[in-house]
């Protein structure tokens, strides 16, 4: 049986000891190639990919998004989880404490968020060290991710975390490349750039296809900051999830205000301590906005809305998602709507179907039927 494993160290092996030149681009590129088919390979359920390979935990989806809690043992995943759901995950001194995903629900004025708190991952996690590929493949499964970090440990860490979730296509905070490719039967390759290129060239695309026995294809690149690993994202899109991570340090209660200072101010971060419940909302109302999604509460004519109960929908939303949102033949009988809240001119705005709703707007949808308002 053929160990993966192995073959992706020796590429890394070879890889490392190789000094990055204008003549060891393309050799470099290859590599990198096979690295990414190989890490695919193993995640792949069957032989030489182990029996928990792809398999995450079996928690169903719920809620109208659902946050991964990912980090090392012990960092205070369960301490948070128990502290913005009502759900009470083992909380305790020792490593992998928790063994399995426990969900939890945050309620954030009327949106449902389903928190999975994940047992601890360690170094190999990709690899399939621990329950690495389980707690990964729960992470694939997430909206964003809330990486918790230990505050009083080393920088490393989060560099650390970030290559195992790389090595299994997890693109933190990322676009998907700007670059399209389109497989044919027949054809040869053609390979176009919009703009000159400044990481790439043809001839490195060229014998990456190849490698891939991509022979027969149409590839338009629209950026021209695109690197070579970018174009292999392309070619393994199927294997590649882009998804947003929320860095956050926990235990500033055990650090410097100095290095509190500076942990704050990197990109995508928050610091939290649980146990002085410093910081936690602040966390929580990061990821709702980083989350983009919209809370729109419903109106009927002359009664309150109700606040606990929000309508979900994604960011730039029209009235007219809204309406679908609520009965898929709202539309039809649809007259205007009034809206109160940071998307209305003045309140209540009279809008159409083509007004696009913010956050914490207030709707009430007027038809044609008559004293026709939504629940
Ligand atoms: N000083 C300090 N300790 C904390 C804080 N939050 C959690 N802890 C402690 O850190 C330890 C680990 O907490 P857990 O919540 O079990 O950590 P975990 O990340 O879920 O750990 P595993 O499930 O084992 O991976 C416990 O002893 C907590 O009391 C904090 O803000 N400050
Ligand atoms: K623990
Ligand atoms: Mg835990």
């Amino acid at each position: 049986m053929v160990n993966i494993t192995e073959k992706i160290k020796e590429i890394e092996d070879e890889m490392r000891r190789t000094q990055k030149n204008k003549a060891t681009e393309y050799h470099l590129g290859l590599l990198k190639g096979k690295l990414a088919r190989l890490r695919a390979q193993l995640l792949e359920p069957g032989p030489g990919a182990g029996a928990a390979a792809g398999t995450g935990f079996d928690v169903s989806k719920s809620g109208d998004a659902r946050i991964a809690l990912v980090g090392f043992p012990s960092v205070g995943k369960s301490t948070f989880l128990s502290k913005v759901t009502k759900t009470k995950s083992e909380v305790a001194a020792y490593s992998f404490t928790t063994l399995t995903a426990i969900p939890g629900v945050l309620e954030y004025g009327g949106a449902e968020i389903q928190v999975l708190d994940l047992p601890g991952i360690i170094e190999g996690a990709s690899e399939g060290k621990g329950r690495g590929r389980q707690v990964i493949s729960a992470a694939k499964t997430s909206d964003m991710i809330i990486m918790i970090l230990d505050a009083t440990k080393r920088a490393e860490q989060r560099a650390l975390l970030e290559a195992e979730l790389e090595a299994v296509g997890i693109r933190l905070n990322q676009d998907p490349p700007n670059i399209y490719l389109k497989q044919k039967k027949a054809g040869g390759m053609k390979i176009t750039f919009s703009a000159p290129p400044k990481q790439l060239d043809e001839k490195m695309l060229y014998n990456i296809l190849r490698d891939y026995r991509i022979l027969n294809c149409e590839v338009l690149v629209r950026d021209e900051n695109a690197t070579i690993d970018q174009f292999i994202d392309v070619i393994m899109k199927d294997h590649r999830t882009y998804i947003k991570c929320l860095y956050v340090y926990n235990k500033i209660d055990s650090v410097s205000l100095d290095f509190l200072d500076r942990l704050a101010r990197e990109p995508n971060t928050a610091v939290m301590s649980c146990e002085l419940d410093l910081g936690v909302r602040d966390v929580v109302d990061k990821a709702w906005e980083e989350l983009r999604l919209i809370r729109v509460y419903t109106k009927r004519k002359g009664i309150d809305p109700v606040f606990s109960e929000a309508l979900i929908v994604r960011n730039n939303s029209t009235i007219e998602d809204v309406c679908d949102h609520i009965h898929r033949t709202l539309k039809e009988s649809f007259k205007y709507a009034l809206v109160w809240g940071a998307s209305a001119r003045h309140v209540p705005q009279r809008v159409g179907l083509a007004h696009v709703v913010a956050d914490e707007d207030v709707v009430s949808i007027v038809g044609t039927k008559s004293g026709l308002s939504v629940k």
